[in-house]
């Protein structure tokens, strides 16, 4: 690897990722990240701010100890009592070092820390050499250096490598610059620096620029980038440290030679552990870690992505540790991914089952949000069993069902191409189901045995209703099943059908009776 284009991830999910609200995480909890980012090949793990809290101290020591091929870190204000914590902190680990800051933008240096400008170098200074006697890396950072001045920063810059600063950190702390401004600083400053110190970035998100304004600072000599697992961070979050990775990896032909120690296998497993220690989900939309970053929904994508995945995908999710892309059957699904689906479940339909299932799934994708694996077996379960349609429910309307009111239901039926229309009242919703549909088709059935249960999870999961319905005394009960997001569409449609069950054994019956007369 060129060491010229060595670009060292120094992640700080533990630091800055814990100043995210709601992020805060206990010993235990940072010690499996720590080894996690080991895993991944972060070249610097920020373990915390070893003066913040004694917690956060014994974390750091606690992962100095435990990890050994990354460099354990402390941030630490430009204060002894703050870098004698952090030395102290990182003393045990097989590579340290003291990360110390102080904020050089006129608005930081004059209303926060209250000292002129001469003041804050004489500060820095002192943290450097401070530092030193603990450990040989020392990090200085310019707080706020996206609106300090560079002039202003070149001397700082300059006074801090005298005093042994071995990687100069530039934080766009408010996330304000843009990535044709970041890169320009970083030119400047790299330009006087040469090569006397790493120049390293560490960009906020607050416009949705953190990663472009990281990349931008690599193409202008930075090589060190400090980020964060999701993007975890202080408001808006850090630049997300897969977003940099993959973007580089993805795009080498335009950053030609750059290279991380990234395993970027465990991209996926570790952006899984620290969502759920954090509970921080990524947005679905994420990039790279988001639950749709390898998902396709809509018909024409599927059709590509299954023909040539590359048609609709620029990395493949097995790079990051993802079993695989995932085809998501919606309401703009298309019928190659319909039939892909139903061959994975291990069906094999004739084309005109595959067109009328896919017309119902259609339908029933326009009432549900997610259609699970056990909704199309369902669907498929109803196609293959179909029976003639005899009696066909057209229209089904409930009024009534408080309590003290007239249960009512109206129904459309179809039958030998017409449609009949009529309504019933009944003891309950179910009873006036059942009369109105007895009394559109002619026959008068009697339940005997009525299930409901959920195909599949979510609260507008599919109901399969299941009767049992004898309408004639000298036969047995006739099993009818229906299919809806709605239970009582789902009653009506089970009751039709075992209905439309028994019309077609009758007619078998009748056919049989007459083939026999005939004597065959
Ligand atoms: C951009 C960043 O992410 S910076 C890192 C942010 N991380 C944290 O703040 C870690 C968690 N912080 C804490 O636990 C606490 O703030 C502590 C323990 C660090 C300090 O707590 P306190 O001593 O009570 O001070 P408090 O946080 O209220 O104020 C900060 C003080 O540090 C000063 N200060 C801020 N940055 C620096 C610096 N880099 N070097 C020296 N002094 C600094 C401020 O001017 C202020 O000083 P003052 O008390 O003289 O006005
Ligand atoms: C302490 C520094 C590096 C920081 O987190 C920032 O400026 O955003
Ligand atoms: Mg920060």
């Amino acid at each position: 690897m060129s060491t010229d284009n060595k670009i060292i991830i120094f992640d700080t999910t533990l630091r800055d990722g814990e100043q995210s609200p709601g992020a805060s995480m206990n010993t235990e909890e940072k010690i499996q990240i720590a080894l996690q980012l080991q895993k991944l090949g972060v070249d610097v793990i920020e373990a915390g701010f070893a003066a913040a809290s004694p917690g956060d101290f014994d974390a750091i020591s606690r992962i100095a100890e435990a990890v050994t091929k990354s460099r354990i870190c402390s941030l630490a204000r430009a204060l002894e009592k703050d870098i004698k914590a952090a030395g102290e902190a990182v003393s045990k680990a097989k590579m340290n070092r003291i990360h110390t800051f102080i904020a050089t933008s006129p608005i930081h240096m004059e209303y926060k820390l209250k000292m002129t400008p001469d003041q804050v170098i004489k500060k820095a200074v002192e943290a450097v050499q401070y530092a030193k006697t603990f450990c040989e890396d020392v990090e200085f950072s310019c707080e706020d250096a996206g609106r300090s001045e560079v002039s202003f920063m070149k001397e700082v810059l300059d006074a801090v490598i005298n005093a042994g600063a071995t990687t100069l950190n530039i934080p766009d702390t408010v996330g304000y610059r843009l990535p044709t401004e970041m890169g320009a600083i970083i030119k400047s400053l790299h330009d006087f620096v040469g090569d006397r110190a790493i120049i390293s970035v560490h960009n906020h998100n607050d416009l949705g620029l953190a990663v472009a304004n990281s990349l931008a600072c690599i193409e202008n000599g930075a090589r060190q980038v400090e980020c964060t697992i999701n993007g975890l961070g202080e408001r808006a979050g850090n630049a997300a440290l897969e977003e940099i990775v993959m973007a580089l990896r993805t795009r080498k032909d335009h950053f030609s030679g750059y290279e991380t120690n990234i395993n970027i296998k465990e991209i996926y497993p570790t952006s899984k552990l620290v969502s759920s220690i954090t509970g921080i989900e990524p947005q679905p939309n994420k990039a790279i870690v988001g639950k749709n970053a390898f998902s396709h929904e809509s018909g024409i994508h599927q059709d590509g992505v299954l023909k040539h995945t590359q048609t609709y995908e620029i990395m493949s999710a097995k790079d990051i540790g993802l079993d695989k892309n995932s085809i998501v059957l919606g309401k703009h699904s298309g019928r190659h991914a319909f039939k892909d689906k139903l061959n994975s479940l291990g069906y094999e339909l004739k084309d005109e089952e595959i067109n009328e299932a896919f017309e119902r799934f259609k339908i029933l994708a326009d009432q549900k949000k997610d259609i699970f694996d056990d909704d199309l077996r369902a669907l498929v379960a109803d196609e293959i069993t179909k029976i003639p349609q005899v009696f066909e429910l057209v229209r089904l309307q409930l009024s009534d069902c408080s309590p003290g009111g007239l249960p009512s239901a109206a129904v459309t039926i179809s039958h030998e191409g017409k449609e009949i229309t009529d309504a019933a009242i009944g003891n309950g919703t179910m009873d006036a189901i059942f009369k109105v549909i007895d009394r559109v088709c002619g026959v008068s059935g009697e339940l005997r045995d009525y299930k409901v249960d959920a195909v599949s999870q979510g609260k507008d999961a599919m109901a399969r209703v299941l009767v049992k319905v004898v309408f004639d005394e000298s036969k047995p009960a006739i099993m009818g099943h229906g299919l809806s997001v709605d239970t009582m569409l789902a009653t009506a449609k089970a009751y039709i059908g075992a209905l439309n069950s028994y019309m077609s054994m009758r007619e078998r019956l009748r056919t049989i009776k007459n083939h026999t007369s005939e004597g065959i």
